[in-house]
């Protein structure tokens, strides 16, 4: 039987990235990142999706440790002060970050790693692993995104507002990303997005 090293022992950070492949979807929020994210992940199981930590309170029908681990401020920053986090960021008044241990973990056995994150979050990403393969998923149009936010009926007007203020600046940043993916039709851009995975 192969000895079970401590990862850590083996190779520093940057060396255990090469050994797999993170991938970073980004882009505003409503525009069905977490939707294509679901559908990517039934055709192949094989991925590893990241599950993010956030301060947000659960919505309707939201598990812990499926969509998200829900924790305190005070916890989370205690984490972020242990350095657990391979990214975080503020967004819309709540914590959300990457745990770091199970990401690298699983990149260094070789797996794709998908994190769905947000633009400040995306860039630091691209800063510390510029190996990383990033994605920049896009509206149709502004008023298809807002439409999108509201039919999801799930966040009150004022994290809406703020959702739509914030999507306003993201959109801008799409160039700094590897690739460009409207979702106007659903299964087109799901398409786009395997094609660059696995073709
Ligand atoms: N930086 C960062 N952003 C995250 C993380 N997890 C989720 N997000 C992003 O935080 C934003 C808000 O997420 P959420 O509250 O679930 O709302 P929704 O994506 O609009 O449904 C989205 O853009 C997510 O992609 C994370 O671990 N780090
Ligand atoms: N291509 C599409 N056309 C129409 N509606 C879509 C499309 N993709 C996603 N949606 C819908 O838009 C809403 C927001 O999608 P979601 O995946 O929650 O976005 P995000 O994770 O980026 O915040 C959901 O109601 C989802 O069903």
């Amino acid at each position: 039987m192969m000895p079970v090293l401590p990862i850590q022992s083996i190779a520093t950070t940057e060396e255990r990235l090469h050994l797999g492949r993170l991938i970073v979807l980004t882009g505003p929020s409503g525009v069905g990142k977490g939707t294509l994210m679901r559908s990517l992940l039934k055709r192949h199981p094989e991925l590893y999706y990241s599950v993010s930590v956030t301060t947000r309170s659960p919505r309707p029908g939201e598990i812990d440790g499926k969509d998200y681990y829900f924790i305190s401020r005070s916890k989370f920053e205690q984490l972020l002060a242990e350095g657990e986090f391979l990214e975080w960021a503020e967004f819309a008044g709540n914590y959300y970050g990457t745990p770091r241990e199970p990401v690298l973990n699983q990149i260094h056995f070789g797996k794709l790693v998908v994190l769905e994150i947000e633009l400040e979050g995306a860039r630091q990403i691209r800063a510390s692993f510029p190996s990383a393969l990033s994605i920049f998923i896009l509206p149709p149009s502004f008023d298809e995104l807002e439409k999108r936010i509201r039919s999801r009926a799930q966040d009150s007007e004022e994290a809406i507002a703020r959702r739509l203020l914030r999507a306003q600046e993201e959109i801008k940043a799409a160039n700094e990303f590897d690739i460009q993916i409207v979702n106007d039709d659903f299964e087109t851009a799901l398409n786009d997005i395997e094609t660059v995975l696995f073709k």
